[in-house]
């Protein structure tokens, strides 16, 4: 009696979590057929439990807004990465964030793109939700920018890829066949480097189906700051254009090195946007790159990338370019080393501007030699 009366409460109270942790909206979803959730698979409490060795302190892999991370490995021998939510806060239960956990599966379930993190499936009847995740085992692209060492240096053609890769996964999900999902929170933090350090987008907790948008009344502005389009930051109105604004920042970050915001330095150095456009407007590009790309990049192509990034920062929404724009042209860029662009005004004088700029700067003659000296960059002839 004492055992069947124990298994029932054990019962009772899966259910009630399960419950409480959105398992009925997500049925909700399934039932009005969004996604894909069948692929989802629904892991139970135990199985979570003995994948991180009981969420041992020494399997945490990162700790972010929404929760903590846990490597951890299934019965099947899959290591996987398991977010456990944080719901609680001080003593309340937040609805919103189980609004936004079940939304991360919804959206998850309807993407399969090679360069988008894969959801394998959820725990609802766990008192905290969780997620499983594959597992990217490189960490996150804003530490291989900004923790570079010499082991394994951010080569120029790994950053174009990188970009492209991300160009192309946002462009897939702008062009979502239900309909647009849009990210709203593109940074290089949320980006993962897999084994071959291909981008995998990630976090997509704040992320939006157009459709889904219809019903959600939420005008709250999330987003990070140092990434945000300050148009959506004014009007709480995100547009696909606000995910080509924060695409910008990390193009920015890949050409610079340096941080979205610096709380070193004093304005107009702090933000990093600014100080770029301040740059490309005084012809002094060179001046902010990494010197790592300052060393190896071919001239031609980081210029015609740092007019590409400009675009994508306009205050005007509207003149930014759309993904599918911006990866084509990134690709362009990559197949042709930066030497076919196509017209955008007056970009043709502003190359030759810069060029003439970083040419004649002596604090840049140090890189000019070591570029000229290398026979292998293939742009050296048009210096
Ligand atoms: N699939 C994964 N594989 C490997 N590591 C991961 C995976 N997902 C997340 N991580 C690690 O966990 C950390 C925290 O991830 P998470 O997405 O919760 O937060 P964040 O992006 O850092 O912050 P925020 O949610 O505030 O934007 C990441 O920085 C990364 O190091």
């Amino acid at each position: 009696m004492y055992k069947v009366l124990k298994k029932k409460q054990k019962f009772t109270l899966k259910q009630k979590y399960f419950k409480r942790n959105g398992g009925l909206l997500l049925q909700q979803h399934l039932s009005s057929n969004e996604g894909n959730v069948d692929k989802i698979k629904l892991f139970t409490s135990k199985e979570m439990e003995k994948a991180t060795n009981y969420y041992n302190e020494n399997r945490i892999l990162g700790q972010g807004g929404q929760g903590t991370v846990y490597k951890g490995m299934l019965i099947d021998g899959s290591i996987v990465a398991i977010k456990k939510s944080k719901m609680v806060e001080g003593m309340k239960f937040d609805e919103k964030k189980v609004e936004q956990f079940i939304n991360e599966v919804i959206i998850l379930s309807q993407i399969n793109h090679r360069n988008v993190v894969k959801l394998l499936g959820c725990c609802l009847e766990a008192e905290i939700p969780l997620l499983v995740y594959e597992f990217i085992p490189n960490g996150t692209l804003y530490d291989l920018i900004h923790n570079q060492n010499e082991e394994l240096p951010l080569t120029w053609e790994m950053r174009i890829r990188i970009a492209i890769e991300i160009a192309n996964a946002l462009f897939y999900l702008h062009s979502a066949a239900s309909a647009p999902i849009y990210h709203r929170d593109i940074k290089s933090s949320n980006i993962l480097l897999d084994d071959k350090y291909r981008a995998k987008v990630s976090d997509f907790g704040t992320s939006r189906s157009v459709a889904l948008e219809q019903t959600h009344l939420t005008t709250r502005v999330q987003g990070t700051f140092g990434y945000m389009d300050p148009e959506y930051f004014r009007s709480s109105q995100f547009t696909e254009k606000s995910d080509v604004y924060s695409f910008g920042v990390v193009l920015i970050e890949l050409l610079t090195g340096q941080n979205p915001i610096s709380a070193e330095q004093s304005e107009p150095v702090r933000s990093l946007v600014s100080y770029f456009l301040h740059s490309m407007q005084e012809n002094s590009l060179f001046n902010i790159l990494d010197p790592m790309v300052v060393k190896v990049g071919p001239k031609q192509e980081i210029i015609v990338l740092a007019l590409l990034a400009k675009r994508c920062l306009n205050l005007n929404g509207k003149k930014r370019p759309t993904m599918k724009k911006v990866a084509m042209e990134l690709e362009l860029i990559k197949a042709s080393g930066g030497n076919v662009i196509e017209d955008h005004g007056d970009e043709e004088s502003e190359i030759d501007d810069i060029i003439h700029s970083w040419e004649t700067n002596p604090s840049c003659s140090m890189s000019r030699t070591i570029t000229t000296d290398s026979e292998t960059l293939p742009l050296n002839s048009t210096f």
